[in-house]
């Protein structure tokens, strides 16, 4: 919708021919934004050859559960000239792979780049102040996306650090869980704000494991998103954790949900590769025994305040 509020025709892909149907006509969105006033630019399609042979960008905002599955339709329809970025936050469980892999294996373009930064999309809709990350080794993926979506409210700032900014909005999720959780178990702002900023040491110190650069956490994709996520009830990890606070089981909390919190499925991604990798995660490793092994959050929580004294920033004093 930005693009096209700056001027530029655009095709949004989606399955359900109904609600295609409806965009067209009414301009609305009724099941996710129904007050938001969709741009006579969009034209939704349920044909992926019309959504994707004339284009010149792709952003590919599919779950992460979903999105191999989803570019390997329009794989035979791409061109290696076209900028493909990912708007997802997650990682795929078959290999681990980052969406920025998978848009590089599973297609000929030559201008990879993910989105990623403190973006809760109903304040996007309300054209709220907001400023996102573009990520790519290559330049021209960086401008080319900056011209298309930078407008009065909202700011694209660059970055190459691709798998930093990936994982910063992939990693944050558990955290967000975290942190609903603590809110409804009504702990004090001394403890948000500890739980936060030991969040952001755990997510750098895997990113770091991972080839990223930790310098890249200090940014929007990194600090900026763990803020917004871990503070918001609009954030759908943090309402799937504020229901776990209050007795709900996680599948009830899901359910109720309705829509993607892609933070439960990266739990348990991220512990199995941390305790492969052997990186230190009390937080994800907590998070998991209690999400999946039925450990109470009291344990859990003495375990974490019982346990290793350690560095503040291990970047500057090593653990
Ligand atoms: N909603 C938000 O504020 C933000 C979401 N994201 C990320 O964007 C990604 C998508 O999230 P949302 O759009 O919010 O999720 P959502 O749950 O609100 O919507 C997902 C959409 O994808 C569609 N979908 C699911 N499986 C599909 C498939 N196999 N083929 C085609 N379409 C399929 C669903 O029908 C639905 O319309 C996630 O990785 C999320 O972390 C990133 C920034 C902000
Ligand atoms: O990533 C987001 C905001 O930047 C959206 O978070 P949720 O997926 O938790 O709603």
């Amino acid at each position: 919708s930005i693009a096209a509020d700056n001027g530029y025709p655009v095709q949004q892909w989606m399955r359900d021919q109904a609600l295609a149907d409806h965009i067209n006509l009414y301009r609305c969105n009724n099941r996710y934004l129904p007050d938001y006033v969709i741009n006579e630019n969009v034209q939704a399609t349920t044909d992926v050859v019309a959504a994707v042979s004339s284009a010149d960008i792709i952003f590919v905002a599919i779950p992460s559960k979903a999105f191999a599955a989803v570019v390997d339709q329009a794989e035979a329809y791409l061109r290696p000239d076209q900028v493909m970025v990912s708007t997802a936050k997650g990682i795929q469980e078959d290999g681990f792979l980052l969406m920025s892999e998978i848009l590089r294996a599973h297609t000929p373009s030559q201008h990879i780049g993910v989105l990623s930064g403190p973006n809760l999309a109903k304040e996007i809709a309300q054209k709220q102040l907001t400023a996102t990350v573009v990520a790519s080794d290559d330049a021209y993926t960086r401008s080319t996306i900056q011209q298309v979506l930078s407008c009065s409210y909202f700011r694209v700032y660059a970055s190459n650090d691709l798998f930093g900014v990936e994982l910063g909005g992939a990693l944050k999720n558990i955290y967000a869980i975290a942190a609903g959780m603590a809110s409804a178990l009504g702990v004090g702002e001394n403890t948000k704000s500890m739980l936060i900023t030991r969040s952001l040491a755990e997510m750098s110190r895997f990113a770091v494991a991972m080839g990223a650069n930790p310098m890249t956490f200090l940014g929007l994709s990194g600090v900026g998103d763990l803020i917004v996520t871990c503070m918001s009830p609009l954030s759908r990890n943090f309402r799937v954790g504020y229901a776990l606070g209050e007795g709900q089981s996680l599948d009830h909390a899901v359910e109720q949900l309705g829509q993607v919190a892609e933070g439960v499925n990266t739990i348990r991604l991220v512990r199995n590769k941390a305790l492969e990798m052997g990186v230190y995660m009390p937080l994800a490793c907590g998070l998991y025994e209690v999400l999946f092994n039925n450990l109470p959050v009291s344990k859990v929580i003495h375990g974490l305040m019982t346990g290793e004294q350690s560095t503040d920033v291990e970047f500057v004093l090593p653990r």
